[in-house]
């Protein structure tokens, strides 16, 4: 295995044409081979994606009630072998135009037109086409070939040898160029990584990596310098050769890089400024009257015409006097851009392009392809989850602030418990510092897990990628993360749950001490899954914690500590919210492990001691010890009185000795 993985590394690097005399989408012959032995169901029969859109349309919802026409009527087509690169400037909708023909429009946005694959609707996300977003969200603690490879065991079949899945990581790792860095860690906020260009190259390596037949890219050339992007759009092109459909969204390209494009898609507003083959976008220019002046680039013309922004630069260097206007050959210096995008806008829809991309979209919509299966994940849902709960807790035994800072906290907030309520002891006063404490150790240490809302944070976004590209569901994700984080919780609890409960000498035994941690540990998990949860419909730091720190203060309330559970008011705060509230559980259980079975000084040496059980079950003393100093005057003026405290401090209640006997029986579960 090991000599056909390196065999199949010398022919990536000489780079040797296939049997065919193809290099196929820049991958080594061997490789692309090995994949297609493997996949071999994947290229039986024309599976090439042919999309086509028409009449589209997309209204938001703004949050002041009105409605925005963010696209407006845009008609156009990709077809299999080409590069299609829509250009326009900020805000022209090239990610609103990409997300829509993907399928991933956000909640406010609504769409109309008809978007065909292969002549049929077809429900694009999850894996059908492969989408490399603006954002790179990846795991920062992971290295670059670590970051691939997890995503190929996440992706490529069970049976696929894991010497031929390496084979193809490698390939993909020198088709990206990732070779200088694949050792080198992504970074994060307290790791130095690779850079931002390398990064992005990551997320369209990923994406590649399973070869789609359909690969949309947001701005991927975007922050990097010109020879990456040169490089990123070449690869893309490659990829396009191989018979695949790629369209990618860019940022003022070089004249190289705007080389590369077979079509031109350019936005202005939301509408058609041209659509057609990028070499005849020049001529379509100067047709429409907008010449490219000699010593321009190109595509920096088409950009320059239809951003209408640089009127508003215009005016304010105007206004400032720094503009000085020169003579040149620029057709814009005596029109505004605003009226140079509506000239063009115009000029568009009576041209043969326009036409001709009309009769093209209904000639390619007319034939019924085949229906395209996600090409998300080949790997069985066993794998996915072993995947993911082994990337998990590398990355949450790498990432210093997902468990370790916490452990830290936890720590020294638990000595802090510890000193603050050392050796409790059984006296009067230590009844309500037993409650407190397991206020305090139950309410805000468990609270403390709010500090790992940044990484929760960070572990959504990847999921939320690589879910909508279909690399796996989510019950695969909540089992690879629950097992994963079970060690490093377990382990938090238990050193900081026995520092505690050591330190304080809380019920001696050690069914005593298993139950405290246990009820520590669930405690923990209970708000890692409450803000996990929280991650998933707030994905932003601030509010996320805001809203964990809130629903955790609330349930703190009802917990019984602050008030007794039968003076909670009943409606709302007694039913349901102290028995939703896992802190009221946990509260409980610790009083009722702690005190039970434990005799406790009374206010004074001549009193009996009181039970736990009692203090359990009366929720206030004042009322059993006023009725025994009542009895004990009583016994005094009859001349009865016995002043001795027998040992077990119940001599003087039957009624109690009673209770605590039925209790230890287990005949009294009141
Ligand atoms: N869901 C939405 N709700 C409100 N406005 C939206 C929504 N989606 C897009 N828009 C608006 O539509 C316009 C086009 O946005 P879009 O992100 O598609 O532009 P873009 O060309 O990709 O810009 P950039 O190059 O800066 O990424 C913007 O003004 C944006 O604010």
């Amino acid at each position: 295995m090991r000599d056909s993985a390196s065999s199949v590394m010398m022919e990536i690097e000489s780079n040797k044409p296939a049997a065919n005399g193809v290099v196929v989408g820049g991958l080594s012959p061997l490789s692309e081979t090995l994949w297609r032995e493997t996949t071999s169901t994947e290229f039986v029969g024309d599976v090439s994606a042919r999309l086509t859109w028409k009449d589209l349309t997309v209204m938001v919802t703004l949050s002041n009630g009105e409605t925005q026409n963010v696209l407006e009527g845009l008609t156009g087509y990709a077809e299999p072998g080409t590069l299609t690169a829509l250009m326009g400037p900020s805000g022209s909708g090239k990610s609103t135009l990409l997300d829509a023909l993907s399928g991933r429009l956000a909640a406010n946005a609504f769409l109309s037109g008809t978007i065909l694959l292969n002549g049929r609707k077809t429900k694009l996300s999850f894996g059908t086409a492969a989408y490399v977003t603006q954002d790179d969200n990846l795991i920062g603690t992971l290295t670059v070939r670590e970051t691939i490879s997890y995503s190929a065991r996440l992706r490529l079949p069970d049976k696929m040898p894991w010497s031929e899945k390496r084979a193809l990581v490698e390939s993909t790792i020198i088709e990206m160029g990732l070779q200088d860095c694949a050792d080198t860690v992504i970074g994060n906020w307290h790791l130095r990584g690779i850079s931002g260009g390398e990064k992005r190259r990551v997320s369209i390596a990923l994406e590649i990596l399973m070869r789609p037949r359909l690969l949309f890219l947001d701005e991927p050339t975007s922050g990097l310098d010109s020879a990456s992007a040169f490089f990123v759009t070449q690869t893309l092109r490659g990829l396009s050769r191989d018979g695949r459909t790629v369209v990618a969204s860019v940022h003022q390209p070089s004249s190289e890089v705007f080389e590369l494009f077979d079509q031109l898609y350019l936005l202005s507003g939301g509408k058609t400024v041209y659509f057609g083959q990028a070499s005849e976008a020049y001529e379509f220019f100067a047709q429409a009257g907008f010449p490219c002046p000699a010593l321009r680039n190109p595509s920096d013309h088409f950009l320059r015409c239809i951003n209408s922004d640089f009127d508003k630069v215009k005016a304010t260097l105007k206004g400032s006097m720094k503009l000085r206007f020169d003579a040149s050959d620029d057709p814009l210096e005596k029109i505004t851009t605003a009226e140079a995008t509506r000239t063009l806008i115009d000029f568009y829809r009576t041209s043969h392009q326009c036409y001709a991309a009309k009769e093209k979209v209904d000639e390619i919509s007319k034939v019924k392809g085949t229906v395209l299966d996600s090409g998300g994940s080949q790997a069985s849902f066993l794998m996915q989850s072993y995947t993911l709960t082994k990337r998990s807790f590398v990355n949450m035994s790498r990432d210093f602030g997902y468990y370790w800072l916490r452990l830290l906290i936890y720590i020294v907030v638990t000595v802090c418990i510890g000193t603050i309520y050392l050796d409790i002891g059984t006296s009067y006063s230590s009844i309500l510092a037993r409650g407190s404490c397991a206020s305090f150790v139950f309410g805000f240490v468990t609270f403390m897990s709010i500090g790992g809302f940044p990484s929760f944070v960070e572990d959504m976004k990847v999921f939320q990628r690589e879910r909508l590209n279909g690399h796996y569901g989510v019950t695969a994700f909540v089992i690879g993360n629950t097992l994963s984080a079970m060690p490093f919780l377990i382990m938090i609890t238990f050193i900081s749950g026995t520092i505690c409960y050591f330190m304080v000498r809380l019920h001696p035994g050690f069914e005593h001490y298993m139950f405290f941690v246990l009820c520590l540990y669930a405690s923990v998990t209970v708000v890692e899954s409450l803000m996990m949860a929280i991650a998933s419909i707030v994905p932003n730091f601030l509010m996320g914690i805001i809203i964990g720190a809130g629903i955790q203060g609330i349930f703190m309330l009802v917990s019984g500590y602050f008030r007794l559970p039968n003076d909670i008011p009943k409606p709302v705060w007694r039913y349901p919210m102290s028995y939703i509230s896992f802190h009221f559980w946990a509260l409980q259980g610790q009083y009722q492990n702690d005190l039970e079975g434990l005799l406790f000084e009374n206010q004074s040496p001549l009193l009996p001691k009181i039970p736990g059980e009692y203090i359990l079950i009366s929720e206030d003393v004042t009322p059993w010890i006023r009725g025994l100093i009542a009895r004990r005057r009583m016994q005094q003026k009859n001349g009865t009185q016995n002043t001795t405290v027998a040992p077990d401090g119940l001599s003087h209640s039957p009624s109690l000795r009673t209770y605590v006997a039925k209790r230890a029986t287990g005949r009294d579960k009141k």
